[in-house]
């Protein structure tokens, strides 16, 4: 099921004076997919991310979910809220420091009922999925690398298998390299599991790395919008161009390739390929993982 949001406008008011913060937006945030807000400061990306996360009430407009629940296997009984879940800038925010880190990841699991065997297996399991060792679930928050604090802060969002996942600069917080594998992790995910990302950013190369689409805010309005290839390639906003222009590629040699079509394999899986480029890891991908277009499985080649 896609989420849809309809003409969202909210206005903040506060001391006897108004913020027209969201002036009328509209976007649709498909499973499988990534779109990615870009915008300046102020534009109303958190504001937005909040309306889709159930978090901020909108001054008007409407949040839906559409599409066809038997298609993508996603007819069942959890509430609207289970179905989108959030991943912060600083990871702490959503890790209790008084947990222990397994029980800041089953909670949202053990609310649901689930019989404790399988809380627990889901739980290891996903802690592996994300990168890490799973006797971190054993340990305090303050015990983890801001990298590995994230990637618990994703484990946690993914726990109940949402729909879709709102990142609100997910790793601005994080140096470049922890940076890079926390995006090919990410990227990893949603091919593994179909999950939507709703990524709210300012940087460009995450956007490179993740995006399907590209909504760009500015002054409370989506001024610019579409397939991610296309906007990136002829930016029409100053913007856009701004932020594309201010960041170079990083690594131009590396040219996307589409290897076949995008097929939901048994299990909720997708295909996997072999990624083209000999001997090392990709360099895009951090360790030999491919990226999901919105109709294609793609690897990488290096020219
Ligand atoms: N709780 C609030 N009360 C009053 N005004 C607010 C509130 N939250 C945001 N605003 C204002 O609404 C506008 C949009 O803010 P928002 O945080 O959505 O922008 P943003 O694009 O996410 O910015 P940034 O990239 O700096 O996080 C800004 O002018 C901001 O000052």
């Amino acid at each position: 099921m896609d989420l849809v949001l309809d003409d969202i406008r909210v206005d903040y008011r506060r001391r006897g004076t108004t913020t027209h913060a969201v002036r009328g937006v509209s976007v649709r945030v498909r499973r499988g997919e990534t779109l990615a807000i870009v915008g300046e400061s102020g534009s109303g990306k958190t504001t937005i991310a909040k309306v889709a996360a159930g978090l901020q009430k909108a001054t008007s407009g409407t949040v839906a979910w559409r599409g066809d629940p038997e298609a993508d296997g996603s007819a069942d009984s959890r509430p609207p809220v289970r179905r989108v879940q959030m991943v912060f800038q600083h990871p702490m925010q959503s890790l209790d420091p008084l947990w222990k880190v397994r029980r800041s990841v089953a909670e949202p699991l053990r609310r649901s009922g689930l019989p404790e065997a399988e809380v627990r297996a889901r739980v290891s399991g996903l802690i592996e999925q994300v990168g890490l060792d799973p006797s971190v679930l054993d340990g305090y928050p303050r015990e983890l690398s801001g990298g590995q604090a994230q990637r618990v802060a994703i484990a946690r969002a993914l726990v109940c298998d949402p729909d879709i996942v709102i990142l609100d600069e997910p790793t601005a917080s994080l140096d470049q390299t922890v940076r890079s594998r926390i995006l090919a992790r990410l990227a990893q995910l949603q091919a593994e599991t179909g999950v939507g990302y709703l990524m709210i950013t300012h940087d460009i190369s995450s956007v490179r790395r993740l995006a399907t689409r590209i909504a760009v805010m500015y002054g409370g309005l989506v001024v610019e919008s579409g397939p991610a290839r296309e906007v990136l390639a002829d930016a029409q906003h100053p913007y856009t161009r701004a932020l594309i222009d201010a960041v170079p590629v990083a690594d131009p040699r590396v040219t996307w390739k589409a290897v076949a079509p995008l097929r939901r394999g048994p299990g909720g899986t997708f295909p996997d390929a072999a990624c083209p480029v000999p001997g090392s890891p990709c360099s895009r991908h951090g360790s030999g993982l491919h990226q999901i277009g919105p109709e294609r499985l793609v690897a990488c080649t290096v020219r």
